[in-house]
């Protein structure tokens, strides 16, 4: 089946005429003003709007990220939104330097009950909206464009009167022409004049002013025209504080809202994660991570991302995405080999105190509080890097390269069999199973060595076929001796040994590279407290093996 056609249905939103425009030149090097509105337009999106309890801590985690404008309900709506400002007022719950907002419809009741709900607060800013699109005017009000403006007007000269009669509040006024997005950018303007024409805002009181992309219809450079447009065009444009509120629908809120500040606005509302009606506000996490991956501190807090993400997610009772960026349970996480390999190297090169370099990384997670272990996960579609690195990284082995791919294929054996992503336990387990499993030929018991600065000999007590036997040879060095004492062909072909932690409970690897009876080279692991045995369990190691693979070797006459 395919989409019907959609010329006679849809229509492109008409481009701004905006020749000169400056936002694609610029580039951010300030943060804006932060507004969440998660306990307002992300709760009034909820299923299940939150109860008195969430939107307290909530409120406090907001508070905790460092956002200091937080509107916190549509008191004329409920009781339960009213009962709650008057909870945060009344029990001294908001910072000093924080201001609680709240949203009021155009209409008389509605703003007198909210202005009510505000008694006794030190600051707080009313914000009032109404809307202001064709389509809005003609299905929603059926009023004229005057109409319109007289309803923003009235709004506002009673939120003035209301507000001069409390003058133990610091007031600040908001004014939203919602559905702005789709609105005449000369009607929007002239709405806006008008509001501020009432409110007289100064440089020193200013009025916020937001334009909010209510339903997001257009690519985001449109929206950022429109913002310039207006930055441009709007009365006492220095005694206002300009806003944006960029819904989701398109999925391009985040650029919008970025082009947005590019192109003149001051501050951004939105939710931690994106909630909001239908697809969502935009999200100020990402906003503010975007930014600081650019050098630029966006001044809030999410060094304990996972926190906020849990808060969030209970208190909303809607799961963040697993590839949301930043605090998705999978964005640190590389599934694919050349990706873990190119990771892998990163962090191992990346110097602590210079640039931020790993590959296919764009943000340290550590500086979001998340762990290494999660960057790197293995299934079908990696290769050595990652699993290599999650053994370094869990229990300290640190294979040599050539091990590393005869080991990842052990590894991918596994996989293929069971189709599963494994972890880091997993993989160990395949590493016992194929280099220090008890069950082999030969297990090491004791040794005896005498070193008379000639030469070296050993004597070693080891258990063959179930069987104690002793074994004696002579050599240049321990191993050479040990080998010796084997009577097996065996050449060594590659040797290293490094200290597994530290202090008494330091354990020494061995990895051993032989051929035995001039066939294939295998690796052999040792891990032993004790150097000398962690080496001569390598060279075990890779005799069981070989015995295993099934090919003859000397010993096995013997
Ligand atoms: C884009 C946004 O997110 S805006 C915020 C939206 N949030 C909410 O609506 C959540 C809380 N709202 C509510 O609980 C209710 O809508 C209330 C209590 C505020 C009002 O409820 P009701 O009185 O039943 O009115 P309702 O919400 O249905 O609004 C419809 C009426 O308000 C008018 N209206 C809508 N918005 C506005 C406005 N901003 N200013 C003035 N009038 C408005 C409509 O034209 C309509 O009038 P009509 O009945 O004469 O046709
Ligand atoms: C009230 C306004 C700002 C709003 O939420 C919107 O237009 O999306
Ligand atoms: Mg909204």
């Amino acid at each position: 089946m395919m989409l019907p056609h959609p010329e006679n249905k849809y229509r492109a939103f008409p481009p701004v005429r905006l020749a000169d425009r400056t936002w694609p030149d610029k580039t951010i090097t300030a943060p804006p003003v932060w507004m969440s509105t998660d306990l307002r337009d992300g709760n009034q999106a909820l299923i299940e709007p939150m109860s008195a309890a969430s939107k307290m801590r909530f409120f406090d985690t907001i508070v905790g990220c460092g956002i200091k404008e937080i509107e916190v309900g549509f008191p004329s709506a409920s009781q339960a939104d009213f009962d709650f400002v008057r909870q945060l007022i009344e029990q001294d719950r908001v910072p000093a330097d924080v201001t609680i907002e709240v949203l009021t419809q155009a209409r008389e009741d509605l703003i007198r009950r909210t202005i009510d709900s505000l008694a006794g607060a030190r600051r707080a800013i009313v914000h009032l909206y109404n809307a202001v699109s064709p389509s809005f005017r003609r299905i929603v009000f059926n009023m004229s464009r005057e109409e319109v403006v007289a309803i923003a007007v009235a709004g506002t000269r009673l939120i003035r009167e209301l507000t001069d009669a409390r003058p133990e509040t610091e007031w600040v006024f908001e004014y939203s022409p919602e559905t702005f997005s789709m609105a005449e950018l000369d009607f929007a303007r002239e709405v806006c004049d008008a509001v501020s024409a009432v409110w007289q805002p100064t440089p020193e009181r200013k009025m916020i002013i937001n334009l909010p992309s209510t339903v997001e219809v257009s690519t985001p450079n449109v929206y950022a025209d429109q913002i310039e447009w207006m930055h441009r065009h709007l009365a006492r444009r220095d005694s206002i504080v300009l806003s944006v509120h960029p819904h989701n629908d398109r999925g391009t809120a985040v650029a919008a809202a970025e082009l947005a500040v590019m192109a003149g606005a001051d501050r951004v509302e939105g939710c931690l994660f994106g909630n909001g009606e239908r697809t969502g506000n935009v999200d100020l996490v990402t906003l503010a991570l975007n930014l600081y991956t650019q050098g630029v501190h966006p001044g809030l807090d999410f060094s304990d991302i996972d926190e906020v993400r849990k808060c969030v997610e209970e208190c909303n009772q809607i799961p963040v995405h697993p590839r949301h960026p930043y605090v998705g349970d999978l964005v640190f996480t590389a599934f694919s080999g050349s990706h873990q390999d190119a990771i892998k190297k990163g962090f191992a090169q990346q110097d602590p105190q210079g640039l931020w370099e790993v590959p296919y990384l764009p943000i340290d997670p550590a500086d979001l509080g998340r762990s290494y272990d999660a960057v790197i996960r293995v299934n079908s579609q990696s290769g050595k890097g990652g699993m290599t690195y999650l053994l370094e990284q869990t229990y300290g082995l640190k294979l040599p390269r050539r091990l590393q791919i005869e080991f990842s294929r052990a590894v991918q054996r596994v996989m293929d069999e069971t189709g599963k992503e494994v972890d880091a336990k997993d993989i160990h387990a395949v590493f016992e199973e194929e280099y220090l499993s008890p069950d082999g030929a030969f297990k090491y018991h004791a040794h005896r060595m005498q070193d008379d600065g000639s030469g070296v000999k050993v004597q070693v007590e080891a258990i063959r076929h179930g069987r104690p036997v002793t074994l004696s040879g002579a050599g240049n060095g321990p191993l050479d001796a040990f080998v010796a004492a084997l009577g097996m062909d065996i050449r060594l072909m590659d040797y290293h040994e490094h200290a597994i932690g530290g202090g008494s409970d330091a354990r020494a690897a061995c990895y051993v590279e032989l051929r035995v009876n001039g066939g294939a080279t295998l690796f052999g692991v040792g891990i032993d407290e004790n150097i000398v045995t962690a080496s001569f369990k390598a060279v075990l190691s890779a005799v069981n093996r070989d015995l295993q693979d099934g090919r003859e070797a000397t010993a096995m006459a013997a």
